[in-house]
């Protein structure tokens, strides 16, 4: 067997030119939807994934406001640029670029983000709602993916989904929504005994640890869908994800590659989520 490969580049290209249509509606109403991003810090991966969202902001017709800080940055400093931008209404999203400088409560910033401009999804009480079931801004990633099973006919309902990796913004909430869609979710982490055994009985497999190649043929049933969220980059400069592309790919049923899949969708669910909040929602779906 060999998979069908699930291409997030191009799913995400086809989602940026509806949702695009979408903002110019919203213009022609007198609504410019808005993003403000603020970035703490010289992490060279993080200034490029800003520069996407940027971009890509640009492209779709959304306003973007970047604020870049020196890692020098107070934490109360930060807290005060974000008290701004809750009070400005002319933003409709505001999201703090990950990871910060170890001096900063990732926690303080998360939750002094207003929840109704939390575009990543990453407040407690959004975090809250998606367990409830409420309405709610889901994080980009695990919305990505969601998405990508969708486009690709993979339906969760019923399905075993086993998640290997326990993180606030990937794996436990890819867990929570695979769920909210009835699948039966497993979640393995770095301490679980005997991962291939777990992971063999997934239909739906994610792979979101941050390890290269640590998912490999053994870890995977025939025909399952492997979704691969890790973003390794190796000595010479090439990025690898969780997963042994090549040979998983032969017993699969559907795969993700990287670079090219769940990454772009994590960029294009921002967009959604900006897009939703200018309408004052917290999803675009009808
Ligand atoms: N506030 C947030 N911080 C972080 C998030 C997030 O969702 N919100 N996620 C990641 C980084 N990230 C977006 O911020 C991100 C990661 C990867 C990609 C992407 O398109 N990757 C490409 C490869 C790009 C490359 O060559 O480096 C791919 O996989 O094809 C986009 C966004 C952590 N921080």
């Amino acid at each position: 067997m060999t998979a069908t490969l699930i291409n997030g580049k191009q799913i995400a290209t086809q989602l940026r030119s509806e949702l695009a249509e979408q903002v110019t509606e919203l213009v022609s109403k007198g609504v410019q939807p808005s993003l403000a991003v603020i970035l703490v810090g010289d992490d060279p991966a993080s200034h490029s994934y800003v520069r996407g969202k940027e971009k890509a902001c640009e492209k779709a017709g959304i306003l973007s406001i970047v604020k870049r800080h020196p890692s020098s940055l107070k934490e109360d400093e930060l807290l005060a640029e974000i008290d701004t931008l809750n009070e400005d209404s002319s933003v409709h999203g505001i999201l703090v670029q990950m990871p910060l400088p170890d001096h900063i409560s990732e926690n303080a910033v998360l939750e002094r983000i207003a929840v109704d401009k939390d575009v990543d999804g990453f407040h407690p009480v959004n975090a809250g709602r998606l367990i409830t079931g409420k309405d709610s801004f889901k994080p980009c990633t695990p919305l990505g993916i969601m998405k990508m099973l969708e486009f690709s006919g993979v339906e969760p309902k019923g399905k075993h989904a086993v998640v290997v990796g326990r993180s606030h913004l990937v794996g436990k909430p890819v867990g929570q929504l695979l769920l909210n869609q009835d699948a039966t979710v497993t979640y393995c982490h770095s301490k679980t005994n005997d991962l291939a055994s777990i992971t063999r009985q997934a239909d739906i497999l994610i792979a979101a640890v941050g390890r290269v190649n640590m998912i490999g043929v053994e870890h995977v049933k025939p025909g399952a869908a492997v979704i691969d969220v890790g973003i390794n980059r190796l000595d010479n400069g090439k990025l690898s994800g969780d997963v042994q592309f090549d040979e998983v790919q032969e017993r699969a049923g559907w795969i993700t590659p990287v670079p090219g899949g769940v990454g772009p969708m994590t960029i294009t669910m921002l967009l959604y989520n900006t897009v939703a909040a200018a309408r004052g929602k917290m999803s675009n779906e009808s």
